[in-house]
């Protein structure tokens, strides 16, 4: 999988009226396998830019491809199955199913991925996430280290070839959060799957194959910071 963008614009209605710019990227690539952490000032466009290479938003212009798919091109459905097939999503708020349990909301990133549910896999994630003994609990019965855990396990469900992490260590102690992080990128390092992280930490960040500054690579940067 390669991650192709280039003159990517991204606008939004503000509540007060008007149009802020928040993201003008004209170049910004990932390579097959490659693990990019992304850095950037708060309210700098991280998360936009995440659910826009997702297909979970449209750019006002510019072109996302995700190896030779122009996502831009697509529907909103188009883009669900190029989500659903390639890529894995790590929210900041993990964005868990409270009515399943953990296993349940593991085999639904495969339903959501290649339609047909692996139970063996599915058993195998959570196991490898350290959560063998909570298959069946709900969310509300798990910590939220343990919730986003499982979040992990279902983002790498459906097979991705490019995970997105949205500071997926946000919310745990820094010593989970080691572990959170060693264990996203072990396993996408083990599945060859691309990965691009937002973090806070430089530490975290320095570990990475690649660092990419936001704020230096969107033209719109000095516009959005002034908000
Ligand atoms: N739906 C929306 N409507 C209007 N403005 C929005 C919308 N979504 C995001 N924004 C604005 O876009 C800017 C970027 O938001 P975004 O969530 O991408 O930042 P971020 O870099 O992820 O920030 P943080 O590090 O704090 O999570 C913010 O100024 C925000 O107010």
């Amino acid at each position: 999988m390669t991650l192709a963008i280039t003159d990517l614009i991204k606008t939004f209605a503000q509540p007060g009226g008007g149009s802020l710019t928040v993201l003008d990227v004209p170049t910004f690539n990932i390579a097959a396998g490659e693990q990019v952490a992304l850095i950037g000032q708060s309210g700098g466009g991280k998360t936009t830019l995440l659910h826009l290479i997702a297909g979970l938003l449209a750019p006002d212009s510019g072109s996302i491809k995700i190896d030779s798919i122009e996502l831009t091109k697509l529907s909103e459905e188009g883009r669900d199955r190029v989500r659903a097939s390639s890529v894995g999503y790590v929210f900041q708020t993990f964005n868990l199913l409270p009515a399943f349990t953990a296993i349940e909301n593991v085999r639904l990133g495969m339903t959501f991925g290649h339609g047909k549910q692996d139970a063996k896999r599915a058993t195998e994630l959570l196991g490898r996430v350290g959560l063998a003994d909570r298959a069946n609990y709900k969310p509300s019965q798990l910590s939220v280290g343990q919730q986003q855990r499982v979040a992990i396990a279902r983002a790498l469900a459906g097979k991705p070839k490019l995970l997105l992490a949205d500071e997926p260590t946000a919310n745990v102690d820094p010593n989970s959060a080691e572990n959170v992080l060693e264990l996203i990128r072990q396993s996408c390092q083990d599945e060859q799957i691309a990965l691009l992280m937002v973090t806070h930490s430089m530490d975290v960040a320095n570990r990475f194959d690649r660092v990419e500054k936001l704020d230096e690579i969107n033209r719109a940067f000095s516009n959005a910071a002034s908000h």
